[in-house]
């Protein structure tokens, strides 16, 4: 897959099938598209590429950095492991939105990225005013360029969008999240020092710095989680919060305790994947106490995770 930052840089020799979006959080409605780009490709033995957005498209609007569910480089990433052959990543600036359709699909869709059909979404728009649509192009530029729509994706009758995952995200509903998304919701980093307590009462935790500032981040809590380091995969307890019992203002903490593990992975990537909301955070009077409820975080979790593994 071949990268482009700008429209400047595209150099493409062949004939493509275009789709455009922010696909942040690559869920199941994105991956249908997608599929349904890449189908088209191949049918017509066209290229496949992808126009998206390095920074959330609200961020004009809002005059602030919104979160993503996935920040640019961990979309890179997810779009490397399907069959996309050239990736437009553009800043959502003014420039685009005030580029009038004709102009995005004139110069910038037919001319420098050589399509011959674009891919869209059931309800995607673009160019100034959002002009730019399925039927703009059918009526349009009918004779140059084919334009194919994708279904809507639900789940139990809600529409799959990034937007209701981070509401279900907030609401500490992960396993809902999970049925939008087609996967865990995961978070990354790396792992760092802590005030090294953990290990003092008998849960040593991975304390985790994220890899991206602007990773949203779902409700604070405890949760199940699946956690993967260098060694290999894990189940781990995961608490996200201010942790009050320490009674210090350190802000949010992300930190792990890995079940069945022991080793030393200071440095190390690490990443956590949201399997189910156990609690939570609460304020405890000793450190006893709060072992207490540790240990029976921990006997939940044995619990649900015997309960996961009788029903599959
Ligand atoms: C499963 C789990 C649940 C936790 N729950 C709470 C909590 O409810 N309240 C709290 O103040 N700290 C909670 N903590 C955080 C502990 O206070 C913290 O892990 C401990 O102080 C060690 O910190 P350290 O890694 O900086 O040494 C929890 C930690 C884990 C692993
Ligand atoms: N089961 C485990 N879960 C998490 N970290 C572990 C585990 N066993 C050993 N470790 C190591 O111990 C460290 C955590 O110990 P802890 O006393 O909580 O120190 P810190 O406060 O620096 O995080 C981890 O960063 C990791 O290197």
């Amino acid at each position: 897959m071949k990268c482009f930052y700008s429209f400047d840089t595209v150099e493409i020799a062949d004939s493509t099938a275009v789709t455009i979006g922010m696909f942040d959080g690559l869920h199941i409605g994105h991956l249908k598209v997608l599929e349904g780009c890449v189908s088209v490709s191949k049918s017509k033995s066209l290229k496949t590429c992808v126009i998206t957005f390095s920074n959330h498209p609200a961020d004009h609007f809002t005059g602030k950095r919104n979160e993503l569910l996935m920040p640019m480089q961990e979309k890179i990433q997810a779009f490397e492991g399907l069959a996309i052959d050239y990736l437009v990543i553009l800043p959502f600036n003014s420039y685009l939105v005030e580029m009038p359709a004709t102009h995005f699909i004139q110069d910038l869709i037919i001319q420098k990225l050589k399509a011959k059909s674009v891919v869209l979404g059931y309800d995607n728009h673009f160019g100034k005013n959002r002009e730019g649509s399925i039927s703009y192009i059918q009526t349009n530029y009918a004779s140059e360029l084919e334009a194919v729509s994708i279904d809507v994706a639900k789940v139990d009758d809600i529409i799959v969008s990034s937007s209701q995952i981070k509401k279900y995200l907030s609401e500490g509903q992960v396993s809902k999240a999970k049925e939008m998304l087609g996967h865990p919701y995961a978070i990354s980093g790396t792992v760092v020092h802590g005030n090294q307590n953990g290990r003092k009462i008998g849960f040593p935790t991975a304390n985790m710095s994220l890899n991206a500032d602007n990773k949203f981040i779902p409700q604070l809590g405890v949760y199940l989680v699946q956690v993967e380091v260098e060694s290999g995969s894990y189940y781990g307890l995961t608490n996200m919060g201010y942790r009050p019992t320490l009674n210090k203002d350190e802000g949010i903490h992300i930190e792990t305790h890995i079940l069945g593990f022991d080793g030393d992975i200071y440095g190390q990537p690490i990443s956590l994947k949201f399997i189910e909301k156990i609690r939570s955070e609460k304020r405890f009077d000793s450190f006893d106490e709060l072992k207490n409820q540790i240990a029976a975080d921990l006997a939940w979790a044995k619990l649900f995770l015997a309960q996961i593994h009788i029903a599959s």
